[in-house]
């Protein structure tokens, strides 16, 4: 099998807000969040390309590590800082063509066979999830807990790592001490009553990761 490079990104990505419009994204770059992702579901790229154009000019204004969710080919034609896709995606996204085109790659994963076929692939980060129960997005698996995660995080030694899935505010302390480099996060963030107070107390425990 042809082997595949990707550009490293951090190894401690911090607060990674997961959002679904550029309203969000241009809100929490604001606040210094420099980890993020536009997820934008099931749309046609027609529908999405003007916000995944915005999407990465903000990225590029505040220096942040902007990556797009699904929308592969148009974060290669505008030049976004990553993509991240899931394990089916991996079936149908051309990697070949992420990798010759620079962008960085996140990877999901929710269980070891995963992991190992997620790590056959070289990506930039491996995200694991979901740690706990989210009302987000409907989880065909279990979720991991933290002990499971932990021990990934073990496995994956240095490797650029995110966690995901029902990480409220008050669960970031015990999810950063498995060791993870990155929290990501959609409701503790985009349904807190306060979603500025909330994001800054994210980014005091997560903080914006590595340079
Ligand atoms: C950081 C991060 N981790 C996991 C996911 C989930 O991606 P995927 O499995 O492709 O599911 P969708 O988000 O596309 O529904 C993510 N988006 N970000
Ligand atoms: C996109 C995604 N992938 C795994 S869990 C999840 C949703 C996480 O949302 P929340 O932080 O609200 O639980
Ligand atoms: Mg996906």
């Amino acid at each position: 099998m042809l082997t595949l490079t990707f550009p490293a990104t951090s190894r401690r990505l911090g607060l990674y807000p997961v959002v679904d419009s550029v309203e969000w994204i241009e809100r929490l770059l604001g606040t210094g969040v420099k980890t993020i992702q536009l997820r934008i579901k099931d749309k046609r790229d027609e529908e999405v390309e003007a916000d995944v154009v915005a999407a990465i000019a903000l990225g590029k204004r505040y220096n942040a590590r902007l990556f797009i969710n699904d929308y592969w080919r148009l974060a290669i034609k505008h030049g976004a800082y990553g993509v991240h896709l899931g394990q089916e995606d991996m079936d149908v996204a051309n990697l070949a063509a992420i990798s010759e085109a620079g962008l960085r790659l996140g990877l999901s994963t929710h269980d070891n066979m995963e992991m190992d076929r997620a790590l056959s692939a070289n990506p930039s980060y491996i995200a694991l999830g979901h740690v706990f129960p989210t009302q987000t997005k409907q989880m065909p698996s279990s979720p991991q807990g933290l002990n499971k995660l932990a021990e990934h995080i073990q496995t994956l030694g240095d490797y650029s790592t995110v966690a995901i899935g029902g990480i409220s505010l008050d669960r970031v302390p015990a999810v950063l001490a498995t060791g993870v480099g990155s929290v990501a996060v959609v409701s503790a963030i985009t349904q807190a009553p306060d979603w500025r107070a909330a994001t800054a107390k994210l980014l005091e425990l997560a903080g914006t990761g590595d340079e």
